[in-house]
C-alpha cells in the first residue's frame, strides 16, 4: 500500500496574550491509499487542531505550525495559499462536526454543491447541477429534486450531514478528512451516516482520516488508529491491535469507557477515566497521563516516555507498556 498523506513531527502553537500555547506536540502518522485512519482521544487532546492543520485552515497570524504534511510527496505546509485552495475540497475533502456552520444558510442546497464543483472543475452549470443531483442520490437523500431547491434550515441534522458529505465528495477527493462526522446526530442517524461512510469507503476507494472520541465509530470504520492525549500521539496500531492488545493505559481507559460489541446491557454503567486532560499551557514534566494512570510510578512523573515499538505496526509511549499489555 502506498502512502498518500504523511504527517511528520507536526507541532501547532497558538499565540495568546499570555504567551503561546502548544496544543499539538510532535505528532507523526501516515495514511495509505484506500486506508482509513482514526484519530482518537478525549475532548481537548488536539484532534481537530491536527485536522485543521493538515488543510492549513488556522489563522496564520495566530498560529505557528511546524513539521511536515506531505500529500503525494508535496509539502503542504510550504505551498502558496493559492495552490492550497486547489487542494482543499478537491484532492482533499473535509466533513465537519457541525454542518450548519459550513453550509451557506442563504443558498439552495443544489447551488451549494454545484458551486463546489464549479470551483474546481471545468463544467457547465447544468452539468454541475446534474452531478449535484447524482451526489444527493448517492448519499441517500430522498426526493433529491425537491431538496436541491431547499435551504439548509429546511433539512434535518442528518440530512444536512449527508449534504456535507455530498459536497466533500463533489470532486472525488483522494483523501477525506472527517472531524466527528456523527457527533451532533441522534443514534439512529449516526448509524445511517456510518453505513454511508462505510459504503463510500468501499465504493470510491478514497483514503479517510476520521477524527472521533467514539471508539464504536473506530471499530466500524478504521483500519488503523492513532490515540492522542494532551497534544501528543501516545499509541498507534491496527484497529485489531488497539482493541485486543492496547499497550497504553490511556487506551485501556478509553476502551473501558465504551460499550463493546460484546458488552451487554446488564454489565453495569460505563467506566470513565478519572481526572482531566492537563491544560495545554501547563508545564510538562514526565508523562502527561501519569496523574490519571493506575500504572504510574515515580519514573512517570520524571521522564517523558518515548514512542517505542510494540510490534511492527504498533507503537506506544508508556514506561509500563509491558504491564499494560498484560492487563
Ligand atoms: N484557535 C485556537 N486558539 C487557541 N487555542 C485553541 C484554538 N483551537 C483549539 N485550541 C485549544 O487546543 C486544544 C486542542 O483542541 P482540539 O479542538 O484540537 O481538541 P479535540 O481533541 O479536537 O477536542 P474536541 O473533541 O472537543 O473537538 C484545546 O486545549 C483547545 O482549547
Amino acid at each position: 500500500m502506498s502512502v498518500i498523506l504523511e504527517v511528520h513531527d507536526l507541532d501547532v502553537s497558538f499565540t495568546a496574550p499570555a504567551g503561546s500555547v502548544r496544543v499539538v506536540r510532535g505528532v507523526s502518522f501516515s495514511v495509505g491509499t484506500a486506508e482509513t485512519v482514526a484519530i482518537v482521544g478525549e475532548s481537548g487532546s488536539g484532534k481537530s487542531v491536527t485536522a485543521l492543520s493538515l488543510m492549513r485552515l488556522h489563522d496564520p497570524d495566530k498560529t505557528r505550525i511546524s513539521g511536515s504534511v506531505k500529500f503525494k510527496g508535496t509539502e503542504l505546509l510550504e505551498v502558496p495559499e493559492i495552490r492550497m485552495r486547489s487542494v482543499r475540497g478537491n484532492a482533499i475533502g473535509m466533513i465537519f462536526q457541525e454542518p450548519m456552520s459550513s453550509l451557506n444558510p442563504l443558498m439552495q442546497i443544489g447551488d451549494q454543491i454545484a458551486e463546489a464543483i464549479l470551483l474546481h472543475r471545468d463544467k457547465s452549470r447544468t452539468e454541475a447541477r446534474r452531478r449535484a443531483l447524482g451526489l444527493l442520490i448517492q448519499v441517500g437523500i430522498a426526493d433529491p429534486e425537491r431538496r436541491m431547491r431547499e435551504y439548509p434550515h429546511q433539512l434535518s441534522g442528518g440530512m444536512r450531514q449527508r449534504v456535507m458529505i455530498a459536497m466533500a465528495l463533489a470532486c472525488d477527493p483522494e483523501v477525506l478528512i472527517a472531524d466527528e462526522p456523527t457527533t451532533a446526530l441522534d443514534v439512529t442517524v449516526q448509524a445511517q451516516i456510518l453505513d454511508l461512510m462505510r459504503e463510500l469507503k468501499t465504493r470510491t476507494g478514497s483514503s479517510i482520516v476520521i477524527i472521533t472520541h467514539d471508539l464504536g465509530v473506530v471499530a466500524e470504520l478504521a483500519d488503523r488508529v492513532v490515540i492522542m492525549y494532551a497534544g501528543t500521539k501516545v499509541e498507534e496500531g491496527t484497529t485489531e491491535e488497539i482493541f485486543s492488545r492496547p499497550a497504553h493505559p490511556y487506551t485501556i481507559g478509553l476502551l473501558g469507557a465504551i460499550p463493546s460489541l460484546t458488552r451487554n446491557r446488564n454489565d453495569g454503567p460505563l467506566t470513565e477515566i478519572p481526572g482531566q486532560v492537563p491544560p495545554a499551557n501547563q508545564a510538562r514534566v514526565g508523562c502527561s497521563f501519569a496523574a490519571r494512570c493506575s500504572f504510574s510510578s515515580s519514573i512517570c512523573f520524571e521522564i517523558e516516555p518515548k514512542l517505542e515499538q510494540v510490534s511492527s505496526s504498533h507503537v506506544a509511549a508508556c514506561h509500563h507498556k509491558s504491564e499494560a499489555l498484560l492487563a
